[in-house]
């Protein structure tokens, strides 16, 4: 016990201070009895995030480790990319001597992990894509070559790192994940990665979905680190209302807003009420804790769950480049227009430290800017759209129009009924699951949408945080194979405002404005003519004006066991 230090950093949480006595009892018995058991773990911390927080948290809870016997091999990083070059760049063999990675910092050290174990190791098809979208040709063709024995549609490593500047052919300054030739810094001296390529074992390669190695995170990015950047400026939210004309909002049965320069509630509502959106921290939806010892403990215990992970692949980063089609993978979030300027902007403001957050929300929040797009999504009959009305008919395939009542939310907690489900059938059908993304199912179409959007999301996760408590999809799973796919198209500022606002809210419904649709699907690709098209993936730029991305269904494992969410599991 005395190992815990650091008592004011612990959440004053009845349950979690319970949780830490349990986990030390425990602790004590694994010591007893597999005191000669070693659990293994390449741990990354990441010296400069959250203020120094990582270091900190990382002494912290170093002792509990060696306490319970776990092998730990740290690695400090020197730079961006460090993490995701030393991952990649690990042989299979070497990988294995390792039960899990574990970060010590935020959702950017935390992505750069995932994309450098996966980019290599992950071998699926890209995203299925619509007929009449550019490169459908090209999957059939890579159809074909599958059943020739070519396997040219499945991500190869090389155009896997293509997304890293350090290895493609268009060098993309502001993407953080810099691959570099710099040494890794891991000295593995037992194992040697050029006897793996004599072996030529299968044994020993590692493939992705497995059920042994899992990934965590002891939280420690900066307090605004994270996934949408988007919360800060909305403290000034307040202000900004005042800025309405008196009473110019007034509700609507629904929950549906409408313009009225007559009703005198909007100020009234808004004062001291409007402290949006720190969307997502993974550690909260995952463990509903954002503490570093009870994160340490789910690690120790050996917890593990299944996490969904977006596929997201570029085809072009701008219209008039060549296609060159470049993966990236997000746990939390992708998301496109709002979500992708404010972390474009906030890189200008680098030197004003986490306000640059603020300052560059506000900026991006006062431009309201809206983009010309097309998205195409995939829709099965389980999947029926959630959006409260769409009206833009597009193509001609099909007019989203869905004024049905919205069904029941069931939300995602520890021993999830729906994942289970979910995690069941991927067993079932393994074989089937590696190439249903490119195969659309009978029952499954696509969906055209178009217009200009303030933003087009697809949320993985919840994003639950303390300041949007019920997440952006307050229904969303950690591991039933969806996305939360969110179009927000163009409306008036004020409505904007009002809709965001609604995230800060328990119980709020946020999704039912007129003008967002909200569609729960596997996959949908994205097309814009805008030349600076950037998106946000988990709170790191990624550039691209045309993409398609899918939900990889309980790709990776977590050292977490699902949120313990107090109250009823299902949300009306
Ligand atoms: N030693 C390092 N020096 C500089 N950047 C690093 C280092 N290690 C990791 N990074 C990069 O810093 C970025 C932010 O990391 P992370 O999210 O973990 O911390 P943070 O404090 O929450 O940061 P931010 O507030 O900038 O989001 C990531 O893209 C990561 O690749």
């Amino acid at each position: 016990m005395a190992c815990i230090k650091n008592e004011g950093d612990r959440p004053k949480n009845l349950m979690v201070d319970m949780m830490h006595l349990f986990s030390l009892t425990t602790l004590s018995l694994q010591q007893t009895c597999y005191g000669y058991f070693f659990f293994s773990l390449l741990v990354f911390v990441h010296p400069l995030c959250g203020k120094g927080r990582g270091v900190r948290n990382w002494e912290t809870v170093a002792p509990l480790f060696d306490r319970a016997k776990i092998k730990t091999k740290v690695i400090t990083t020197e730079r961006a990319g460090h993490a995701y070059d030393t991952l990649s760049s690990l042989s299979d063999i070497e990988l294995k001597t390792f039960d899990g990675v574990v970060a010590v910092g935020g959702d950017g050290l935390f992505n750069e992990i995932l994309n450098g174990i996966l980019s290599s190791r992950y071998k699926a098809s890209y995203p299925p894509t619509p007929e009449g979208f550019g490169y459908f040709g090209s999957n059939e063709n890579c159809e074909e070559q599958i059943r020739n024995g070519l396997n040219c549609s499945r991500p190869t490593p090389d155009s896997v790192n293509g997304i890293f500047p350090g290895n493609s052919t268009k060098c993309d300054d502001h993407e953080p994940l810099l691959s570099t030739s710099q040494p890794t810094g891991l000295d593995i001296p037992s194992l040697n990665s050029s006897k793996e390529k004599s072996i030529g074992d299968q044994d020993h390669l590692v493939s992705f979905p497995n059920d042994w190695f899992r990934l965590g995170i002891i939280p420690s990015g900066s307090t605004d680190a994270i996934v949408l950047r988007a919360r800060p400026w909305l403290e000034l939210a307040p202000n900004l209302l005042r800025l309405i004309p008196k009473g110019a909002v007034k509700r609507c049965t629904g929950g549906m807003v409408s313009m009225d320069m007559g009703a005198p509630e909007a100020r009234s509502r808004s004062s001291g009420a409007i402290e949006l959106f720190k969307p997502i921290q993974l550690m909260a939806v995952t463990t509903g804790e954002r503490d570093p010892v009870t994160s340490a403990l789910f690690i120790i215990l050996g917890r593990r769950m299944s996490l969904d992970i977006a596929q997201v692949v570029r085809w072009k980063s701008s219209p008039t480049d060549e296609v060159l089609p470049t993966v990236r993978y997000a746990a939390s979030f992708a998301g496109y227009g709002f979500y992708g300027e404010v972390i474009r902007e906030s890189e200008n403001y680098r030197w004003m430290g986490p306000a640059r957050y603020d300052f560059s929300g506000t900026m991006v929040f006062l431009k309201h800017r809206s983009y010309e797009a097309k998205v195409a999504f995939l829709e099965t009959p389980d999947t029926h759209s959630l959006t409260a009305s769409a009206e833009v008919d597009v193509t001609g395939e099909k007019t989203v129009r869905s004024h049905q009542k919205r069904p029941r939310k069931i939300i995602c907690r520890t021993n999830c009924f729906i994942c289970k489900e979910a995690s069941t059938s991927r067993q079932n059908s393994e074989d089937e699951i590696t190439d249903s993304s490119r195969t659309i199912q009978e029952n499954q179409k696509w969906v055209w949408s178009q217009g200009r959007f303030l933003s087009v999301g697809a949320a993985v996760i919840s994003c639950r945080n303390e300041r949007a408590p019920d997440g952006l999809v307050a229904d969303a799973h950690l591991s039933d194979g969806f996305l939360h796919l969110l179009l927000i198209r163009d409306c008036p500022l004020p409505l904007y405002l009002w809709h965001l606002t609604q995230f800060t809210k328990k119980g709020s419904d946020p999704l039912s404005f007129k003008f967002v649709e909200h569609h729960k699907t596997s996959a949908f690709t994205f097309i814009s003519s805008h030349d600076e098209s950037v998106w946000n993936l988990d709170g790191e730029i990624f550039r691209a004006c045309e993409a398609s991305v899918q939900a990889c269904k309980g790709l990776v494992n977590l050292f977490a066991s699902g949120p313990e969410l107090t109250g009823t599991s299902i949300a009306y």
